[in-house]
């Protein structure tokens, strides 16, 4: 077959060649009739070491499978596609019977390529299938430039949860993340409990110590903390010097222990100040568990008024809502 141009007629075996899209065609054998120049570069494989054979897998795969135009020619239904490309593949929009899938192909390159790739039957004039075109490209750039881009929203999301100074979760995420606990305890029954620690005399360690020693107080206090929860236990930093510990799965007794390890682990505490002083410095905490019924805010004010009745009894010290 030939296309006719100004110049004369050029072979349907130098158009393919000649086609800057990677591209191979297969009969209805399976067998190998064209491997063009770009399927050569991206494969590695010279087409003389394959047209005519059925090992077209060979530059693909380190064991014999089909490729998606030896699917094509088999007439294969989803179902088999699916078995060889485990739900990366989709019908095309453009070919009825066609299939493209993005696929990673570690053997490729130095590192692994990703790629791109699409196959449709070729029929004769009486509908038959009488070979496969498939044809490759190479989309490792912008499947990294994807990866890249969710990794930095990742961290984004990350950063608008978490709080600057201390590293715990910030109040924002707390409110969500009250909703979405007190929603599983209700819907299965679960006990949740609440922690609020409130720095005693704060303002006079500031006023005394300056700010930025203060800040390194709460830098302390929330280190305690996070180095005391169990991984289903959340701390966030509630406002300037409170914080709160979010419990699910856990009722009051457990809460009151952790609380009262995180009391006296507080109080333990000695940070070197200026001039050779030592800082220190103790935490009110009010607990509370979650009540049926319960909505956020009446949780958290409920642990509020037991973190009250703490400063109200003398401060370094844990009650219980
Ligand atoms: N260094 C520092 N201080 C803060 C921060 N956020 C709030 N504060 C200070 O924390 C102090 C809180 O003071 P108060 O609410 O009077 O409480 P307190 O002195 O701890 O007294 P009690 O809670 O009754 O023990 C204020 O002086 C605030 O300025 C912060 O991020 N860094």
């Amino acid at each position: 077959m030939y296309l006719t141009t100004n110049g004369g007629k050029i072979a349907l075996a130098q158009l393919i060649d000649g086609n800057p899209v990677a591209t191979i065609v297969i009969d209805a054998a399976h067998r190998v009739t064209h491997w063009n120049r770009a399927c050569a570069v991206m494969t590695g494989v010279p087409a003389e070491e394959i047209v005519g054979t059925r090992e077209q897998w060979r530059a693909f795969y380190p064991d014999p499978r089909p490729i998606m135009a030896d699917l094509i020619i088999d007439g294969a239904m989803d179902a088999v596609v699916d078995e060889f490309y485990h739900g990366k593949f989709r019908r095309s929009d453009l070919i009825e019977g066609a299939y493209e899938a993005e696929d990673f192909f570690p053997a490729f390159g130095d590192v692994g390529r990703w790629l791109f790739f699409t196959a449709a039957a070729i029929r004769n004039d009486a509908g038959e299938i009488v070979g496969a075109i498939e044809t490759l490209q190479d989309i490792t750039e912008r499947r990294r430039a994807e990866e890249a881009l969710r990794a930095s929203e990742e961290r984004y999301r990350e950063l608008s949860r978490t709080d600057a100074l201390t590293g715990l979760r910030n109040s924002r995420s707390l409110w969500e993340s009250l909703v979405q606990e007190i929603d599983r305890a209700e819907r299965y029954g679960r006990p949740l409990s609440l922690l609020v620690l409130d720095c005693d005399d704060f303002k006079v360690i500031n006023d005394r110590f300056g700010h930025l020693e203060g800040d390194r107080v709460l830098q302390a206090l929330a280190k305690v903390v996070a180095d005391c929860l169990r991984s289903s236990d959340t701390a966030y930093r509630y406002g300037g010097e409170e914080f709160i510990v979010l419990m699910p799965e856990n009722g009051s007794a457990a809460a009151m222990a952790l609380a009262e390890r995180l009391r006296s682990g507080f109080a333990a505490v000695r940070l070197p100040a200026a001039g050779g002083e030592t800082i220190s410095a103790t935490v009110s905490i009010g607990v509370a568990e979650w009540q049926r019924g319960e909505d956020e805010q009446t949780f958290i004010r409920r642990a509020d008024e037991a973190l009250y009745a703490a400063k109200r009894q003398g401060k370094n010290c844990v009650v219980q809502a």
